[in-house]
C-alpha cells in the first residue's frame, strides 16, 4: 500500500500592498488546473480561533496600546492553532499548502520592525513549529512607496478600514523590508520576485516555479 506524499507547504512574503493575495489566488488556481489538491489560507488567521486573534491584533485599542511582546506571543498562539487544525492536517493528506504570511513576517514585523530580539523569536519559532519549514518562500519585494500606494488603492476599492500595521510609519516599514531581504539572503528556500513587475510577468515566474516544486 503506497500513502500519499506529502503536500507541499508554500508561502507568500512581503510588505503590505505587494500583490501577496492577488498571487497566491493565481496560483491556487494554476495549481488546480493541473489537478493539484490545494488549499489558501493565511496568517494571522485560517481557523475560527486564529481568525480571532487576528482581529484582537489588527484592530486599534485606543485606550490601552498592545505592547510588542503581546503582539509576538498572539502571532505564535494563532500560529500554534492554525497548523495543528488546518497546516499539518492537509499536508499529511497530500494537499498543498498555500499561506499568505507565516513566521517569516513575525521576524520582519516584530523582529526587524519592531526591534523585539530575534533569538527569542527562534526560541519560539522551534517551540511552535519544531523542525517545520516551507518548501518554498516567495517574497514579493517592492519599495515601500509602491506596495503603500496599492494597498491604499485597494482600501478605496473595497472601503476596507485600515488596521493597526498599516498606520505605522515609513521606517518601520523599510525595516520589515530590510528584515525580509536578510531572510532571503540567507534561506534557500527563498525566491525573490520584483512585485514593481506586471501581473503577467510576475505569474510567468510563478509558473516556472511552481513547476519545479511539483516535479519528484
Ligand atoms: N504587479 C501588480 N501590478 C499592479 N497592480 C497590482 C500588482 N499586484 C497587485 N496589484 C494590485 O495591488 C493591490 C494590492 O494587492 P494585494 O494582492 O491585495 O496585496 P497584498 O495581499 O500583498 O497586500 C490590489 O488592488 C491588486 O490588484
Ligand atoms: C503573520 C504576521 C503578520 N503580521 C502583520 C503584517 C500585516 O500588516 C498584518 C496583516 O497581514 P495581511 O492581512 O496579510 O496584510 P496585507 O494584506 O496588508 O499585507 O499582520 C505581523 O506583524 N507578524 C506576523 O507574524
Amino acid at each position: 500500500m503506497t500513502s500519499n506524499p506529502r503536500g507541499k507547504f508554500i508561502t507568500f512574503e512581503g510588505g503590505e500592498g505587494v500583490g501577496k493575495s492577488t498571487n497566491i489566488h493565481w496560483c491556487s488556481d494554476w495549481l488546480t488546473a493541473q489537478n493539484i489538491d490545494v488549499i489558501v489560507t493565511r496568517e494571522p488567521g485560517g481557523t475560527p480561533i486564529a481568525e480571532l486573534i487576528r482581529n484582537k491584533l489588527l484592530k486599534a485599542h485606543h485606550a490601552e496600546p498592545m505592547v510588542p511582546m503581546a503582539e509576538l506571543l498572539l502571532m505564535f498562539a494563532a500560529r500554534a492553532q492554525h497548523l495543528e487544525a488546518v497546516i499539518l492536517p492537509a499536508l499529511s493528506q497530500g494537499t498543498w499548502v498555500l499561506c499568505d504570511r507565516f513566521t517569516d513576517s513575525t521576524i520582519a514585523y516584530q523582529g526587524f520592525g519592531r526591534g523585539l530580539d530575534l533569538s527569542s523569536i527562534e526560541t519560539l519559532k522551534t517551540l511552535v513549529q519544531g523542525t517545520l519549514e516551507p518548501d518554498c518562500t516567495l517574497l514579493l519585494d517592492a519599495p515601500i512607496e509602491v506596495g503603500m500606494a496599492r494597498a491604499h488603492g485597494r482600501s478605496v476599492a473595497t472601503g476596507e478600514a485600515t488596521d493597526r500595521f498599516e498606520i505605522e510609519q515609513l521606517a518601520f516599514f523599510e525595516r520589515v523590508r530590510d528584515g525580509f531581504q536578510t531572510l532571503a539572503a540567507t534561506h534557500s528556500r527563498f525566491v525573490t520576485l520584483d512585485a514593481t513587475q506586471t501581473l503577467d510577468d510576475i505569474q510567468a515566474e510563478l509558473a516556472i516555479r511552481l513547476n519545479l516544486l511539483r516535479a519528484p
